[in-house]
């Protein structure tokens, strides 16, 4: 397949002037018993509508902090997170979130699951039942209405999620490793999937992931975090072409993408990995 050329990775700003999300200067410390943990540092990136934009880094990096941050699940921190101008001080309906864990209802169906942000507005059953079944359409899952969870895959499961989440119309998907629990193929055919839908809604996404592979194919940009302290260290934008599908992970220019970015998270998780083993060491000659 032919591909435009990389452009070059830009250095550790992630702002655009006209972001629906923006996060300005977020730092998160947490206090603990062996002092104040510095979870995320002084990041500062914004979401274009309809963007892609993933955030990878290695274990540790303060990740998930960012998401809590942006989701409104932590709200102590400093700086601002704004979404079309208006600050994010809690849960929010603009923001829809999907989570790595598991967190359908196993006592409703499928389209009961989806339905379910409707039903809390209040949307009569037949509206909502009918909203409902367009996005299990939209997530592969046409024919599984009446089905309960257990008696779906982990990953038809997630989509459950997914479509749960895009029911309620969110200005913007924020996603926490949806398919780390899921075997490669699946996740690269799941892959697909958010691709179509992201083609067909024109979705305003942040995806935070450890997976290369997941963040080149999916994304517009990806902005990698340091090791602790969490900054951001690099901007790649991914200039392969649109409409994708996991195809592209042949191409060339895919490749190039994760190398250039394997480059930097190797460094980081290299960081990672030698100040866990240290931290192990000082343990172990403390129990001495
Ligand atoms: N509630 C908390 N109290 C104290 N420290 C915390 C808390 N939550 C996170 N941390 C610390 O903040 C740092 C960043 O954690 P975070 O979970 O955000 O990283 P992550 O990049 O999501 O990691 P992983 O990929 O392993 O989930 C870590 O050092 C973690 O131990």
């Amino acid at each position: 397949m032919s591909v435009t050329p990389m452009t070059a990775a830009r250095p550790a700003a992630a702002t655009n002037a006209d972001g629906i999300l923006v996060v300005k200067e977020v730092t998160k410390r947490f206090p603990t018993p062996d002092g104040t943990v510095l979870a995320v540092d002084d990041v500062s990136l914004s979401v274009r509508q309809g963007e892609f934009l993933s955030v990878i880094g290695p274990s540790g990096c303060g990740k998930s902090t960012l998401f809590n941050v942006v989701g409104g699940l932590l709200t102590e921190y400093e700086g601002n997170v704004t979404v079309s101008g208006e600050r994010i001080k809690g849960p929010h309906a603009s923001v829809g979130m999907v989570f790595q864990e598991e967190s359908t209802f196993p006592w409703r169906t499928v389209i009961e699951n989806v339905a379910f942000p409707l039903e809390i507005e209040g949307m009569s059953k037949t509206q909502r039942h009918e909203k409902a079944r367009h996005f299990i359409n939209m997530v592969g899952l046409g024919g599984f209405e009446n089905r309960y969870p257990n008696e779906l895959s982990g990953g038809m499961r997630q989509r459950v999620s997914l479509a749960r989440t895009l029911a309620s119309e969110p200005k913007i998907l924020l996603m926490d490793e949806p398919f780390a629990a899921l075997d490669e193929q699946t996740r690269l055919l799941l892959g697909d999937k958010v691709l179509q839908i992201q083609q067909e809604l024109k979705q305003t996404t942040m995806l935070i992931t450890h997976n290369i592979t997941e963040a080149v194919q999916l994304s517009d940009r990806i902005m990698v975090m340091t090791y602790r302290p969490g900054k951001i260290k690099r901007v790649v934008d991914i200039d392969l072409p649109r409409p994708r599908t996991s195809e592209v992970v042949g191409s060339d220019a895919f490749g190039h993408y994760v190398a250039q970015i394997w480059a930097d998270l190797r460094e980081e998780a290299s960081r990672g990995m030698s100040d866990d083993e240290s931290r192990a060491r000082a343990t172990g000659t403390r129990r001495k």
